[in-house]
């Protein structure tokens, strides 16, 4: 019989669930339904749902406010979904993934039980936009299907590779390891599914495979791909660190929120029982970034506007990708094979896609103007004039096929315990 699975990809934005079937025999999971809840910090709140032909998109929600509203109404709108018979009953659900951005040490994904649960809300004060709210989602999973085995992949875990001198501060080395400070890195589930497809496209082992790989969305980061593993990335010991996003600052100087507001290493209001964040941490995590320069998140507003507060706001994206783009060059040595734009803007942000290719085509990238502006089908595709040294790609990424895979891959190891 085959089994069902369900993937849940908690952002900072956006609630994307997806549905698959999976064959004892047949390792690919076939997808049947996906739905997304995004909008999150930019009300009103959308539904967009695909089942085969069946689509729905931009359907305005009420009352929905967290990742946890969103979820459940999103496992509603599935379950009375009359074209999907397979989610009639509950308990064919036999695994549901859920990405978890901080997973600390975790080197590869873990089936949630208490251990793991309370190691991943122990993590929650360092992704404060993400452990909390996905464990949130957990336990709603939790109550509502209980027969269900859930497994936690984590952001972190594909940057398990970096070496030393890379994820380590320059600081007190004693703390350091007593409080396990140094860089993690995020958004490894999209990075792993960007690795992947992109080795299939050039038709070059992932172990061979040298990238600059950008995922940006609600939250932005930057990763130097070398032979299919992380070398650096952008994001660091939270996901505040490198480039700026909806609502984040990204990297500033350390000592800028002293100078900010005397309340910097106060508890902030909005602290919970479950997590504890400074008022420094509060402002730069969900009062910064886009919100704080043009008043919206919305990424595709600010592009498309003539404002010069959106002026600005693009322009400063554009150089921090930038920073990014011309350091794990060097990195890399030069050996790279594309560089790849993924997550809600990459994919859809042509005017910055244009902007940013345009400045690194000292570096032998050069933009396809018709192409990039109209991408056509498919999960990669060339954006990239023929002429140039190097491939520019777009990548749609699929954290929840990502995430999928996975369990069919290791279903043996999930289903021990
Ligand atoms: N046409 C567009 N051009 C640029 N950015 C866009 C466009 N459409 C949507 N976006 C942006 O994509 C971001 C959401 O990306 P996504 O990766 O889905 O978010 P999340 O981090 O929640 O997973 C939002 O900032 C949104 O404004
Ligand atoms: C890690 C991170 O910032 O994720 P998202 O972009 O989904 O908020
Ligand atoms: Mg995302």
């Amino acid at each position: 019989m085959p089994r069902i699975i369900l993937s849940i990809n908690a952002g900072s934005s956006s609630v994307k669930v997806s549905v698959y079937e999976a064959n004892g025999n047949s390792d690919t999971p076939n997808q049947l339904a996906e739905a997304q809840v995004e909008g999150l910090t930019a009300p009103p709140t959308k539904l967009k749902y695909e089942r085969g032909d069946q689509k729905v998109k931009g359907k305005e929600l009420d009352d929905i406010n967290t990742q946890e509203d969103a979820f459940r109404y999103i496992l509603d709108y599935l379950t009375k979904d009359n074209g999907l018979p397979q989610l009639n009953h509950k308990e064919d659900i036999k695994f549901t993934c859920h990405r978890v951005v901080h997973g600390g040490d975790y080197p590869k994904a873990q089936i949630i039980d208490e251990n793991t649960y309370h190691h991943i809300a122990t993590l929650s004060d360092l992704a404060p936009l993400h452990n909390a709210p996905a464990l949130s989602i957990i336990r709603a999973v939790t109550s509502i299907l209980p027969n269900a085995k859930n497994i936690a992949y984590f952001d972190s875990s594909f940057h398990a590779s970096m070496p030393p001198h890379i994820k380590t501060y320059p600081i007190d080395q004693k703390v350091a390891s007593h409080n396990q400070l140094r860089k993690y890195g995020f958004h490894g589930i999209s990075y792993s599914f960007i690795t992947h497809a992109v080795s299939i496209y050039l038709q070059k082992p992932a172990s061979e495979l040298n990238i600059i790989a950008l995922h940006l969305g609600s939250g932005a980061s930057a990763c130097a791909i070398q032979g299919g593993k992380s070398l650096d990335t952008s994001m660091g010991l939270t996901p505040l660190a490198g480039l700026p996003g909806a609502t984040r600052s990204g990297s500033i100087d350390p000592s800028l929120m002293f100078h900010f507001t005397h309340e910097a290493g106060m508890p902030s209001r909005s602290s919970t029982k479950e997590m504890h964040i400074t008022t420094a941490e509060e402002i730069l995590n969900k009062k910064s970034g886009w919100k704080a320069l043009t008043g919206t998140t919305d990424f595709g507003a600010i592009s498309a506007s003539q404002d010069p507060e959106c002026q600005l706001a693009f322009d400063i994206f554009c150089d921090r990708v930038l920073n990014y783009v011309g350091s794990y060059y060097v990195k890399l040595g030069g050996e790279v094979d594309a560089l790849v734009f993924a997550g809600g803007i990459g994919e859809r942000g042509a005017r910055l896609r244009k902007e940013v290719v345009g400045r690194v085509e000292c570096l032998g990238f050069r933009i396809d103007e018709g192409a990039n502006e109209k991408p056509g089908e498919g999960v990669v595709v060339d954006v990239g004039a023929q002429e140039a040294r190097h491939h520019t790609l777009v990548c749609r990424t699929d954290e929840q096929l990502e995430m999928a895979r996975g369990v069919v891959e290791e279903a043996e190891r999930f289903s021990k315990k």
